[in-house]
């Protein structure tokens, strides 16, 4: 295949090829400015503008890619990182979505309420080490020793219990909704996770620029999602009490405008506080009050 031939000089960059995490990676990566096209049935893209090869593969395969050192960076779920228990795989960014509990449920109406009560039972879960090591605890014992069983299912875990084949499951929980339409309820969990950048504790040398640049690009990108650009004017007396509320990531840029006693200030402000700063500054003095979107930035 003659895209493998030009893969030597490139940054190999492991992406989910489907599922929960894909369009919010491709929406981060079109955000940094790594431009791809990937042709139908092919899981390498080459990036047009940098020289990266994006490799597609399952979200549960990329800590092992990443872990043998075969790629250098990829996105995925912490919950895949534990799971594929890589030691060369470091968690780098906290990319703010996929987030979800590793959780431990049983069917609402039975007899277990409390992870000790499933001690010698079955348990059916796609997360295999992850739900051998948190038992084998519960059992302060090892993996090999302990009496609990655990049953691998790749999918549509939740309907093992009303099988007969699980007395519990440990699998995702985002909203809820499939936990409850199965008559399911959580007693414990075991994991938080979300998607992360992660990267091989020993990458390529001639890479680590690159590695670098796509840091702060992604950074970047997270940060533009975080913040808006807050400006106003304000009158010079109020200009202490107006900046306690608007202090900036590192300090509000004040400006002349040619008006006697008055300011301008432009800051950037929590997207998620953006409502209750411009209130706060209206009531103490503040005019012409805009936000606007950052589209991107570097930190
Ligand atoms: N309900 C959810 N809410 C938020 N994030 C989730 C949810 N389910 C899964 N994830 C995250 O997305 C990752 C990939 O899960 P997903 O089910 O999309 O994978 P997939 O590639 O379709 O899996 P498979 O090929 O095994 O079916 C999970 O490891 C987890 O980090
Ligand atoms: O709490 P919720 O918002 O309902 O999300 C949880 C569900 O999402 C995931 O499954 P997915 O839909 O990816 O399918 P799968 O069972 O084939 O993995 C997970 O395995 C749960 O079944």
């Amino acid at each position: 295949m003659d895209l493998v031939n030009h893969l030597n000089d490139r940054l190999l960059f492991a992406v989910p090829k489907k599922g929960r995490l894909y369009e919010k990676v491709v929406a981060i990566l079109k955000n940094c400015d790594i431009s791809f096209r990937r042709s139908d049935r092919l899981d390498i893209a080459l990036s047009t503008n940098m020289p990266i090869a994006l490799i597609f593969l399952r979200a549960a395969d990329i800590p092992t890619f990443v872990g043998m050192g075969k790629c250098d960076l990829g996105i995925t779920g912490v919950d895949e990182v534990q799971e594929s228990n890589q030691e060369n795989v470091q968690l780098s960014l906290d990319l703010n979505f996929g987030k979800c509990k590793l959780q431990i449920q049983v069917p609402e109406k039975g007899e277990y309420k409390k992870p000790e009560q499933l001690i010698g039972k079955t348990i059916v879960t796609s997360f295999v080490h992850l739900s051998s090591q948190y038992f084998a605890k519960l059992e302060n014992t090892t993996v090999d020793k302990m009496t609990t069983k655990i049953l691998y299912a790749g999918g549509s875990v939740e309907a093992s219990c009303a099988l007969g084949v699980a007395d519990g499951i440990v699998d995702l929980v985002e909203s809820g909704e499939t936990m409850r339409a199965c008559g399911l309820t959580d007693i414990a969990t075991i994991l938080d996770t979300s998607a992360h950048l992660i990267e091989s504790k020993t990458p390529q040398s001639n890479n680590l620029e690159l590695i670098e640049t796509i840091k702060s690009r992604i950074n970047g990108v997270l940060t533009a999602q975080k913040y808006v650009s807050c400006y106003y004017n304000a009158p010079k007396e109020n200009l202490d009490k107006l900046l306690v509320i608007t202090p900036g990531r590192r300090a509000p840029t004040i400006s002349d405008i040619g008006e006697e006693g008055w300011v301008a200030v432009s800051s950037m402000i929590e997207r998620s506080q953006k409502g209750f700063i411009m209130d706060e500054l209206k009531k103490n003095g503040a005019s012409d009050i805009m936000v606007f979107e950052i589209s991107n930035c570097r930190v």
